[in-house]
């Protein structure tokens, strides 16, 4: 949660430095709307360290202490919570309107019957229940607020706490509980996790693994669904962008499928990229799609802007290197029934911008429809877009490739450390194409990666100088050297 607000604290820095960036201003409230979304991502994800206000009620045994093989029964405790006597007759009613102090935790029943001294139901007392309180909220008869204090009037119940000895099973407990209880007393044990398909992906820190297993485990038994647990055991710096993971808990069947803006995906997460904070960006370009346009997507993974792109009757190129996303993306294709709007390709993203793309653009480029080209490959496409020099090579009639409209929207992906992120990238694109991009690109923050690392994508329309070899670039950009001012504008103003 932390990271989406400083992320977003940051843009605002970015904004006062450089007031004149409409495209970065606009974006602020794409991008409050992003933080918003992580931080609601990250609040459901994050096992542990979320306030939770009935953490006390759970004094775990010592005993669970240090626990690596987890032993459920361990767990159990009675505790002594507060709870007031209501008649059978209006239990529901008052069960509702005192619903704001009432004891909530998972698998517990919170109305009990009453038990005489030995333990067992009492049935003289069979008229009355017991409603179990929130300790937290309710310690006496004087706790109660206005509204359930005139409930219990209303209904005739006597305003009186008495205590009930509740057991505590692992059950009832929270994962924070439990690992709070396990882990090492005084070390950190926020530990996230994404969620792919059945897929619990985490990322331990050192002193979390030798507990990895049981982190697992707690993590299956209290998330519907997730079934099994993996652990990152690199940074994701392989030339196919996958993770390599172990198992920590459950099935070691890593073929996932989900469902993202409504199209559905199945791939080898073992195997593939997949990053499921991307969807929000996956949505924005495809909203920017109209039926009949081109999508060129050159690093194109299994396929979250292709698939989207030809189901809202694009004609998609889509090109992706590792031969699992090749094959993957194909699947993805007939799974959603694309497989004849798209044309994948298994290539070296330089090789399919200077092989298939040059062989069809001269074509596309006569045609009215737009024609976009998605490079998401944030750690290298900026380098990548130097392919583009002289690809079509000497202008063969200027009157026809003038026209502004049919030259290539491009939307280049690149992270940055760099405290001004919008000037990096653009810089970095400028330096690649070997031409300024002053007032012809907008940037748009997509994420905040980690501290102080941003994910942005720079759109702009592919200018001619760049594609026919007829002008002399290296001139340009040496005559006018990257200026080191703000140079953004909105192509939309
Ligand atoms: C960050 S992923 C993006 C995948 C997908 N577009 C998405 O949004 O989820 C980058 C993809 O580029 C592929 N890739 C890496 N190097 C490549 C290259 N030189 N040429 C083509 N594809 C490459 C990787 O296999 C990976 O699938």
């Amino acid at each position: 949660m932390a990271a989406g607000w400083r992320g977003s604290g940051r843009l605002l820095f970015l904004l006062q430095k450089h007031p004149s960036c409409v495209s970065l201003s606009q974006n602020l409230n794409q991008f409050a709307r992003i933080s918003f979304k992580f931080s609601t991502i990250h609040s459901q994800e994050a096992m542990t360290d979320q306030p939770q206000s009935d953490l006390g009620l759970y004094k775990p045994p010592q005993t669970v202490r240090g626990m690596t093989e987890l032993d459920r029964a361990a767990f159990s405790q009675t505790v002594s919570v507060p709870a007031i006597r209501i008649q059978t007759s209006v239990l529901n009613k008052v069960v509702k309107s005192l619903k704001k102090v009432a004891l909530q935790r998972p698998g517990l029943k919170r109305v009990v019957e009453e038990h005489n001294e030995d333990g067992n139901k009492d049935s003289s007392k069979g008229e009355h229940r017991l409603l179990l309180l929130d300790p937290n909220s309710i310690t006496s008869a004087d706790s109660f607020g206005s509204e359930e204090s005139d409930a219990l009037k209303a209904y005739g119940v006597p305003q009186e706490i008495q205590k009930y000895e509740l057991k505590l099973t692992y059950e009832n407990l929270k994962s924070e509980e439990i690992l709070r209880a396990v882990l090492p007393e005084g070390q950190d044990v926020t530990s996230g996790f994404s969620r792919v398909g059945h897929i619990a992906h985490m990322n331990l820190r050192d002193h979390q693994l030798p507990y990895g297993k049981l982190i697992g485990q707690v993590i299956i038994d209290k998330n519907p669904g997730v079934t099994c647990v993996v652990n990152k055991t690199n940074t994701i710096d392989s030339t196919y962008r996958n993770f390599q993971m172990e198992v920590l808990a459950g099935e070691s069947n890593m073929v996932a499928k989900v469902r993202e803006n409504g199209v559905f995906y199945e791939f080898d997460f073992s195997r593939v990229y997949w990053n499921p904070r991307l969807s929000t960006e996956h949505e924005r370009i495809v909203s920017l799609l109209q039926r009949g346009d081109t999508v060129v997507d050159i690093f194109a993974g299994v396929g979250p802007f292709a698939i989207p792109a030809a189901r809202r009757g694009c004609e998609v190129l889509a090109n992706d290197l590792n031969p699992e996303s090749f094959r993957w993306l194909q699947h993805n294709t007939k799974l959603n029934k694309v497989d004849n709007k798209i044309t994948s390709f298994n290539m070296d993203g330089r090789d399919f911008i200077r092989g298939p793309v040059r062989e069809r653009l001269p074509a596309l480029m006569k045609g009215t429809q737009k024609i976009h080209m998605v490079m998401n490959l944030p750690a290298l496409a900026l380098e990548f877009l130097d392919a583009f020099r002289n690809l079509l090579g000497p202008e063969p009639d200027q009157s026809v490739s003038c026209q502004k409209n049919n030259l290539p929207q491009m939307h280049c992906y690149g992270f940055s450390k760099e405290d001004d992120a919008q000037r990096d990238v653009v810089e970095r694109a400028e330096a690649s194409l070997k031409i300024s991009l002053q007032g012809q690109c907008s940037v748009h923050l997509v994420r905040n990666v980690a501290p102080n690392k941003e994910m942005m994508c720079v759109s702009f329309t592919l200018p001619r100088e760049v594609l026919y070899s007829t002008h002399t670039l290296d001139k340009d950009i040496s005559e006018e050297p990257c200026p080191k001012k703000q140079k953004c504008e909105d192509l939309t103003d």
